[in-house]
């Protein structure tokens, strides 16, 4: 049994930040940062089944061309991932009556949809790239057992030894989505890319306002690293917990963003939220 403490579930039988109860998530789920996003793609539902707002979380469930969707926001950072991914796994594959994990594995399939900050000639602002691998400077994975059997230890040797990497508190990991997810998901219309989730949006996607930056070169060595057939094509700040958390529950994931900053020619995308919809529109008919 797992304890009242470990996996909190409110008096009304819904878990405790998303407050969605079991029945009300689908099989299909769209994650998104902003809550006010979970509106726009719900906005293109045929029907509607519930909503639920709590903090951050965003909870709309419904159904698009048939398909029966849950579209829940995660705000900024993959500490909310680590949030959100558990609970929604909870609902999944845990009994609620029993709190006991349930025998037959539930399997999600969970698109984010996000924006991000492009780094190389070839995304530009309003492209959309795919988080085919992702680059995590956050630390949420090596908190869970078996976290190297999902991460890429030849690319992150690479990493550090071409990023001569001098942040010596923090080790990058790298995690690959679910290459079946992305094979559903993404055509010629997406880049297939490798995205950094950074754990800050400034200092650490290297923006500099007013504090000095530990190694001011650092960008540049990502935009020139090469290694294998891949090149490190942007940032945003949630596809390396949600790929990895996601790989070792057995669940489908990946990330897919609009770029709204170009990062190359200090260019920004203000009214990004143009390029969004077409975005939702192509998740919603692939997933
Ligand atoms: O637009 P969303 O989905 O929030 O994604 C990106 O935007 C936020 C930062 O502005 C971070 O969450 C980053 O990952
Ligand atoms: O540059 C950007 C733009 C959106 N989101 C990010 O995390 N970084």
């Amino acid at each position: 049994m797992i304890a009242p403490s470990e996996l909190i579930i409110n008096a009304d039988g819904s878990v405790f930040h998303l407050h969605v109860k079991p029945e009300q998530l689908a099989d299909r789920v769209i994650l998104v940062g902003d809550p006010a996003r979970v509106s726009l793609v719900a906005s293109f539902f045929d029907t509607k089944e519930c909503e639920v707002s709590s903090r951050e979380f965003h909870t709309i469930t419904g159904t698009y061309q048939g398909k029966r969707i849950t579209v829940v926001s995660h705000g900024i950072g993959t500490d909310n991932i680590d949030i959100v991914l558990t609970e929604l796994d909870a609902l999944a594959n845990v009994d609620f009556q029993t709190r006991t994990i349930k025998p037959d594995f539930r399997q999600l399939s969970l698109v984010r949809i996000g924006t991000s900050g492009g780094l190389q000639p070839f995304t530009p602002i309003g492209s959309y790239v795919a988080a085919t691998k992702s680059i995590g400077f956050d630390g949420v994975l090596y908190f869970y057992a078996n976290n190297e059997q999902v991460r890429d230890r030849d690319f992150e040797q690479a990493l550090k030894e071409q990023l001569d990497w001098k942040l010596d508190r923090i080790m990058p990991y790298v995690v690959s989505a679910d290459s079946s997810l992305v094979e559903q998901i993404c055509q010629d219309d997406v880049i297939h890319g490798v995205t950094i989730a950074a754990n800050g949006f400034y200092g650490p996607q290297g923006r500099k306002v007013r504090l000095a930056l530990a190694d001011p070169d650092l960008n540049h060595k990502i935009e020139s690293f090469h290694w294998d057939k891949y090149q490190i094509t942007n940032f945003e700040m949630e596809s390396s917990s949600l790929a990895g958390l996601a790989a070792l529950m057995g669940h489908r994931a990946m990330t897919v963003c609009c770029i709204i900053a170009d990062r190359l020619g200090g260019k920004m995308n203000t009214e990004y939220k143009g390029s969004i919809p077409d975005l939702i529109r192509k998740v919603l008919d692939r997933i």
